[in-house]
């Protein structure tokens, strides 16, 4: 059975913010250990990934403080997964769900505009968490290049913009405890199967644990909470952009743990963090190996998907799958 390995970054060292340049070959021993990962779970543990966990802690708290607020005000932030802002539960559906997730979300994209709510540390600590994961997107870029023997900036440096309006975007996503009297519908999860669109998704879990991804054989492996550790995960456009040497796996939440098949009977509820790698809007996404796929600008990839989402309502279905 295909198992999610855990991946050193030491090497970088181990706080975000120091300038340690490691050479081409150090990275080299950690982009054959991801290979294998990459190839085929599309999925990995990364350890000493330079977050500082207060940091996760501090963002953790303010999010809680706003999902424990009463729906009438968290209301006044909605949002959808397109736009900054508050998604409530059973609203957004993902892959070829028919029915909508039993979760909430805040999402945040740099630089908007929308109005914040007033706790304390809510919009400093996304800020700051952004900002360090795209510290780490940079490392983690720099190493899947290396490890197709690629030069160490050919993903990278199309992920410059990161912190300015563009695709990527952050999640605050709450699995709440639910009340026994709870009516779950037929075909309803917790978070339903799908890929993600970007290039390298990278997710905190807290330790309750649910997260599944399914591998190439299609069994569903458990991605349990490693403490001191992200997952990462490749997305639908590395694997166009790798010529499908990258898997991105199809990867849900069934439900909580202790559930039953109702949602009820969870001990706590689960909060992840989700920060969704875009390359820059102008990038032309062109298949590794020239074939396969057409050239695609990301922007227009990107508006592609929207308009489908869009179409069919933020809350519709929509599907998108490459073809491996
Ligand atoms: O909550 C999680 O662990 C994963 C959620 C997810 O896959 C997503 O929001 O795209
Ligand atoms: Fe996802």
């Amino acid at each position: 059975m295909a198992g999610v390995p855990v991946i050193d970054f030491q090497v970088y060292g181990l706080d975000g913010a120091t300038d340690i340049v490691p050479t081409d070959t150090d990275l080299k021993k950690v982009a054959v250990e991801m290979y294998d990962a990459l190839t085929n779970v599309g999925c990995l543990y990364i350890k000493n990934h330079g977050m500082s966990p207060k940091m996760v802690k501090r963002l953790e708290a303010a999010a809680l403080q706003f999902f424990s607020l009463p729906i009438e005000e968290k209301m006044k932030f909605k949002g959808n997964a397109i736009t900054h802002g508050y998604v409530p539960m059973g609203v957004e559906r993902l892959g070829n769900a028919t029915e909508p997730d039993v979760k909430e979300s805040f999402v945040y994209f740099p630089e908007n505009l929308a109005p914040w709510p007033e706790i304390e540390d809510f919009k400093e600590s996304f800020i700051d968490v952004f900002h360090n994961f795209t510290i780490l997107l940079h490392r983690i870029l720099e190493v899947l290049a290396l490890s197709l023997d690629l030069e160490r900036e050919f993903f990278k440096k199309h992920h410059c913009t990161l912190e300015r309006q563009g695709g990527t975007v952050m999640r605050t996503a709450l699995y709440p405890k639910m009340p026994d009297d709870f009516k779950k519908t037929d075909g309803q999860l917790r978070c339903s199967e799908h890929t993600d669109w970007g290039t390298v998704t990278v997710i905190h879990q807290d330790n309750v644990g649910g997260l599944q991804v399914k591998t190439k054989s299609g069994e569903w492996i458990d991605v349990k909470p490693k403490d001191g550790t992200f997952v990462v995960q490749i997305a639908d456009l590395m694997q166009r952009w790798t010529s499908n040497k990258f898997y991105a796996p199809p990867h849900r939440v069934l439900k909580l743990p202790d559930e039953t098949n109702s949602f009820i009977g969870a001990k706590r509820s689960r909060f992840s963090l989700i920060y969704f790698g875009n390359p820059d809007s102008d990038t032309v996404v062109q298949g590794i190996d020239g074939s396969k796929y057409e050239p695609i600008i990301a922007s227009h990839y990107y508006e592609e998907l929207n308009e489908k989402a869009s179409k069919q309502g933020y809350e519709e279905t929509f599907h998108h799958t490459l073809d491996i």
